[in-house]
């Protein structure tokens, strides 16, 4: 039988791993109360996560808070262990706008009892993502502007270059516990301004003038 070649333009499709990195913004984790973190806080989402624009964020049942965090998402175009920093650019294929949606609710009950955050971060559709964007479209990913709107008000407004842990400190640091495969993809922290959503609302968020992205939030039946 004859193999189709993938196209990493619909990373979402292959079934890889998502890789969140958590508190990588200072005032993000101020206005959770966090500590500012020494080293990535890491935690993964299944494929299942992934939800496109056209589909709806479905709030889980069993959380009364649900949190947009709008994030840079960058897809993995050639694979590793061990990758050092200074060749870390070499492994990314492009990126794409994403959101880390969040049951905070859930997440604060899961860190106040040591439990792991799977059903605050993991559950179905709480990886909305945009279409690919190679990554010649973004020659200093280490400078975009980020933002998030609900209802038409603004609640996120960012800029990549707060990150406390680098693009390439991220991949070097991911893969020397994670190898990273190609259609990978890693998010990488949220600025401050998370806030709740509720059913019905109209969700839109962009990198600069890059790319933009809507999503509807709707019950879970
Ligand atoms: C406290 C968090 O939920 C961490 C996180 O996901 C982030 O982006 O920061
Ligand atoms: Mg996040």
């Amino acid at each position: 039988m004859a193999m189709t070649a993938r196209n990493i333009s619909q990373f979402w499709e292959w079934g890889r791993k998502i890789i969140c990195v958590g508190r990588n913004y200072a005032d993000h984790a101020k206005e959770l109360k966090n500590a500012i973190p020494t080293e990535p806080v890491l935690f993964l989402k299944p494929p299942s996560a992934y939800v496109r624009e056209g589909s709806p964020i479905l709030v889980p049942p069993y959380t009364g808070n649900l949190h947009h965090e709008v994030e840079l998402g960058v897809v993995i175009g050639k694979g590793g262990t061990a990758i050092p920093q200074a060749a870390a650019m070499e492994h990314v294929a492009g990126y794409a706008l994403c959101l880390d949606m969040t049951a905070r609710d859930i997440q604060d009950e899961c860190k106040s009892r040591g439990l792991p955050w799977t059903l605050a971060k993991a559950f179905n559709t709480s990886c909305p993502v945009s279409d690919f964007i190679p990554k010649e479209r973004i020659p200093d990913p280490a400078n975009l502007n980020l933002w998030l709107k609900v209802n038409e008000q603004l609640r996120q407004n960012g800029s990549t270059s707060q990150m406390i842990f680098s693009i390439p400190y991220l991949i070097s640091y991911i893969s020397d516990f994670i190898t990273l495969e190609e259609g990978d993809l890693i998010l990488t922290g949220t600025p401050k301004g998370v806030s709740a959503v509720q059913e019905h609302d109209e969700l839109q968020a962009g990198i600069q003038d890059v790319v933009t992205m809507s999503f509807r939030v709707d019950r879970q039946d």
